[in-house]
C-alpha cells in the first residue's frame, strides 16, 4: 500500500485540516499518517482558538514517521509560525522527501487568519522552493504573485509568475472567487485549465485541504501531475456533490462518499 503524510493543523470539527486530509487519503486508497502543527478549536462557523506545537515536537513527529513508515507523498497545510516552517524544511531535506504538495493556507473561509505575516516570508523562502506543486486559492495567489487576480487571464499571469519565482508547479484554484470551479495548473509545459462545474453547495469548508490531499494521494500512487490534479478534482466534485449538510455555518463535505456502510465479515 502506498503511503502519504499530512503535516497540518487539527480542525476539531473534522471538515478541514488533518482530519479532512486523513479522510481524503483513506478514500483515495493510500495509508495516511500525520504530523500535527497546531490544534484549532474550530467549527463550521469559525475558529475560536489556535495552539501551536513547538518546533522541537514537530521535528520529533517527523523523525518518528520518516524513520519508520516512509511516506510516498507529503502534503503540507496550515503552519502558522516561522519556527515550524523551518523545522519542516529541515526535516524534508534531511529525509529527502518526495512528492511534496504545499497548500499555502493563509485565511480560513470563516475569516480566521491561520498564518503570521512573518511566517508567510519564511514559507516563501524555505518551503515553496522545495515543493513539487503548490495549491494557492485566489487570495493566496495574490499574496504569492504580488498582483491582483480578477479574471482568468490574470490567473494565467499570476500562476506563471509564481512558477518562475519558486520553480515548482502551481495549481491556482478558482473555486471560491470566480464564477466557475476552474483551476489552472502551470508547469514547465505552460498553463493547463481543469474545468469544473460549480456545485450549488454552500458547504465548502475544507475544500483546499481536501484537494491538496487528494493530489498528494494520487502522486503517492505514481500518477503524473496532470492526472493527479484531474483525479483530485473529480474527487472533490463528488465529495461536494454528495450534499452533506452539517453545522450552522459553511459545513464539511462528505469525504467518504465512496465508503460503504454495509460491509460484512466474510467467514
Ligand atoms: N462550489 C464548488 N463547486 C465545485 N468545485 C468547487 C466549489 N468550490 C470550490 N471548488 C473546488 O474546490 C477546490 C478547492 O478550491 P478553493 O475552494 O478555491 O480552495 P480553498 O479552500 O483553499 O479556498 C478547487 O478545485 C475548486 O475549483
Ligand atoms: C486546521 C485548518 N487547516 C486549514 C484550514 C483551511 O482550510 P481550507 O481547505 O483552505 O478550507 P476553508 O477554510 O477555505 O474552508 C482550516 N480551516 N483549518
Amino acid at each position: 500500500m502506498k503511503t502519504a503524510l499530512t503535516i497540518a493543523g487539527s480542525d476539531s470539527s473534522g471538515g478541514a485540516g488533518i482530519q479532512a486530509d486523513i479522510k481524503t487519503m483513506i478514500t483515495n486508497g493510500v495509508y495516511a499518517m500525520s504530523a500535527v502543527t497546531a490544534l484549532t478549536a474550530q467549527n463550521t462557523t469559525g475558529v475560536t482558538g489556535i495552539m501551536d506545537v513547538t518546533g522541537d515536537f514537530l521535528k520529533q513527529q517527523l523523525d518518528a514517521v520518516f524513520t519508520d513508515i516512509y511516506p510516498d507523498a507529503v502534503k503540507i497545510g496550515m503552519v502558522s509560525q516561522s519556527e515550524l516552517i523551518e523545522a519542516i524544511a529541515e526535516k524534508l531535506k534531511e529525509y529527502k522527501a518526495k512528492n511534496i504538495v504545499v497548500d499555502p493556507v493563509m485565511v480560513a473561509t470563516s475569516g480566521a487568519k491561520l498564518i503570521s505575516d512573518e511566517a508567510i516570508d519564511t514559507l516563501k523562502e524555505k518551503l515553496l522552493p522545495m515543493a513539487d506543486v503548490i495549491t494557492p486559492n485566489i487570495p493566496e495567489g495574490e499574496v504569492l504573485s504580488d498582483r491582483k487576480i480578477e479574471s482568468p487571464d490574470d490567473m494565467v499571469t499570476a500562476a506563471k509568475a509564481i512558477f518562475e519565482k519558486y520553480g515548482c508547479a502551481v495549481l491556482l484554484k478558482g473555486g471560491h472567487a470566480m464564477n466557475d470551479a476552474n483551476d489552472l495548473l502551470y508547469t514547465e509545459e505552460g498553463p493547463q485549465w481543469f474545468y469544473g462545474k460549480k456545485i450549488d453547495n454552500p458547504n465548502t469548508h475544507g475544500t483546499g485541504c481536501t484537494l491538496s490531499s487528494a493530489i498528494a494521494s494520487n502522486l503517492a500512487k505514481g500518477m503524473s501531475m496532470k492526472d493527479a490534479v484531474e483525479k483530485g478534482k473529480e474527487y472533490i466534485s463528488l465529495a461536494l456533490g454528495a450534499m452533506l449538510n452539517l453545522g450552522a455555518g459553511s459545513g464539511p463535505m462528505n469525504h467518504g462518499f465512496a465508503v460503504t456502510t454495509d460491509w460484512e465479515v466474510t467467514k
